[in-house]
């Protein structure tokens, strides 16, 4: 079909060398109204469970509902008059995954296109093997601990470990995680298209270099790539991204970490239990910037402290060179406000841990009349896509990092499905601050909502009053039973599940229980004030 239309355009699978060089730091705006919710956990077992805390809800204008509708029934331009798909997905990360799953579960013909191998970052370079490496790191860690060891009574001879095995288990866990993914979506009839996905135009996808695809609806659930700012070399040797490092190909002695957010402070736990000494690197005045104050406190007291991970806060790592003909990496630091040099360091090898930059290169956006903003597609709090003009795409939605609202598995998914709901007939909005976020540490950290700065900041313009519960798991048997006390939780009621915890098991209780009895997921609502 369509075969005359042939875009030279060819692009191979996503490069993940060649990286974005805009920030991937979106500035994200939540169009739901404040939240006097939040909560904040730093314990063993990080947030299975987890929290809205929404209080409000608005009852959406029926125009909004009508335009809704409206979009999704109308067939403007070029669009073409019949389809090969109801929905077509860009990219098999788990967004796409969450969303051909439950596409085919409301009855729609769907095909997802992949270029490179089914599963995306989550699967194959974030979340799945990241928690292999972190669970041998966590055993690790209570092995080494002679004084909890005691504590409980056990006596164990020294820890040691096979470089190669922890590696493999990492890397086989991948590959299952990414058969059962691709098997789930084949046993259900998505169809998997493979080769690099490009939109010609509305409602139109080129996927490799010669085959046209039409669909009444299309997703963009292309992802993210590590960010990589200017001047720093990455040789995926000495100084690598979170990619190379979850190959676990060498624990060198001594590792610099540029960036304190959740990837590095999970691979200084890693590394640190490995027996890596670790410095961080960190462009604000405090490490773990993003977290709730108290709880930053609590963890640098817990997780970097005790350690004896070194650390410069307020710099900026203007220069990092790979280690060559014998010499070290060398890292070259300014200070971030004055950008005067600071420090030299040299060290075995360093980790870029900045933040992820969407990749949407050579999306062909620019067919459909659509900028990217700093590589991210604009959506609305719907995931429709917004053109440069200001005017939503009919048809086309972007969900997952590739939209830069919230860069989480889970948020990816569940943006999925709040799509396919949507394009089946229902409204649907997504409320993210009831999104939680984990760090799988050892102790965990997760937290939903607002910071307490933030509430408050709201708070203050808004005019509302912020509440604080706080409580310890000093107090908390199971913890005290573990030898685990240590943490605090703050306020919480319970929403998204976060990934990857065993508590999802919950979700997906729910969710099948949701298929026989057409109860809607407590993310699903339609939420606002
Ligand atoms: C080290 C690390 C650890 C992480 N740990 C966690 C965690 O514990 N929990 C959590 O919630 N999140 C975690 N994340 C984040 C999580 O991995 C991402 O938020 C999630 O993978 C985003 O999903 P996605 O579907 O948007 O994109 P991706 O998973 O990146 O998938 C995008 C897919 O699209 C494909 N693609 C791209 N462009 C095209 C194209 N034009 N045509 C065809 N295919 C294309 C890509 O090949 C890829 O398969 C982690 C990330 C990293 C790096």
């Amino acid at each position: 079909m369509q075969s005359s239309l042939s875009l030279s355009l060819t692009i191979p699978r996503p490069n993940h060398a060649a990286l974005a060089r805009d920030s991937p730091f979106a500035k994200i705006s939540h169009s739901t109204k404040p939240i006097n919710l939040r909560f904040c956990g730093l314990r063993r077992e990080a947030l299975g469970f987890s929290s809205p805390i929404l209080t409000r809800r608005v009852h959406l204008h029926s125009s909004r509902a009508t335009q809704l509708v409206s979009a999704s029934l109308s067939n403007n331009g070029s669009a073409p008059k019949s389809f090969d798909y109801d929905l077509l997905i860009i990219g098999a990360g788990v967004g796409g995954h969450g969303a051909a799953l439950h596409a085919v579960e409301k009855g729609l013909k769907t095909a997802i296109v992949e270029g490179d191998v089914v599963g995306g970052t989550c699967v194959n370079r974030g979340c799945v093997p990241s928690k292999a490496l972190l669970a041998v790191s966590g055993r690790m860690r209570e092995l080494q601990n002679e004084h909890h060891l005691k504590a409980l009574g056990l006596q164990v001879s020294a820890a040691g470990y096979d470089r190669q095995g922890v590696a493999d288990h990492a890397n086989n866990l991948a590959s299952k995680i990414r058969n059962n993914l691709t098997n789930s979506m084949k046993a259900i009839g998505v169809d998997i298209l493979t080769g690099f996905g490009s939109v010609l135009g509305p409602q139109k996808v080129k996927v490799g270099s010669d085959k046209v695809v039409t669909a009444k609806n299309i997703i963009i659930a292309t992802g993210s790539v590590p960010f990589v700012p200017k001047g720093i070399e990455v040789d995926g040797k000495t100084v690598i991204t979170s990619d190379h490092a979850l190959k676990l190909e060498s624990v060198p002695d001594w590792i610099a970490i540029v960036g304190s957010g959740y990837i590095g402070l999970e691979f200084s736990d890693v590394y640190t239990a490995l027996g890596s000494e670790v410095t961080f690197i960190e462009a604000l005045d405090q490490l773990m910037p993003g977290f709730d104050p108290e709880i930053g406190k609590l963890a640098q007291r817990v997780l970097i402290n005790p350690r004896k991970i070194d650390y410069h806060t307020g710099v900026f790592a203007t220069k990092i060179t790979p280690a060559k003909d014998g010499k070290p990496v060398i890292i070259e630091l300014i200070d971030a406000k004055t950008k005067e040099p600071k420090d030299t360091l040299e060290v075995d090898a360093a980790l870029i841990a900045t933040g992820r930059a969407p990749f949407t290169q050579g999306l062909g956006l620019e067919n459909i009349n659509v900028a990217t903003q700093r590589g991210f597609v604009p959506v609305d709090e719907r995931m429709r896509v917004i053109d440069a003009d200001g005017k939503l795409v009919p048809h086309l939605y972007c969900i997952g990092d590739a939209n830069g609202k919230m860069m989480l598995a889970h948020a990816a998914s569940a943006q999925g499905i709040s799509v396919v709901e949507q394009v089946t007939g229902r409204d649907h909005v997504l409320n993210h601050l009831s999104i939680p976020a984990a760090c799988f540490t050892h102790p965990e950290i997760s937290m939903v909502g607002l910071t307490e700065p933030q509430a408050r900041e709201k708070a203050e313009k808004e005019g509302f009053e912020v509440s604080i519960a706080k409580t310890s798991f000093k107090a908390n048997t199971k913890a005290l039973a573990e030898n685990e006390g240590e943490g605090i939780a703050k306020d919480i009621k319970l929403a998204v599940h976060a990934h990857p915890t065993l508590s999802e098991v919950l979700d997906e209780l729910f969710k099948s229980a949701k298929v026989k009895a057409h109860v809607s997921s407590p993310v699903s609502e339609p939420v606002a004030v």
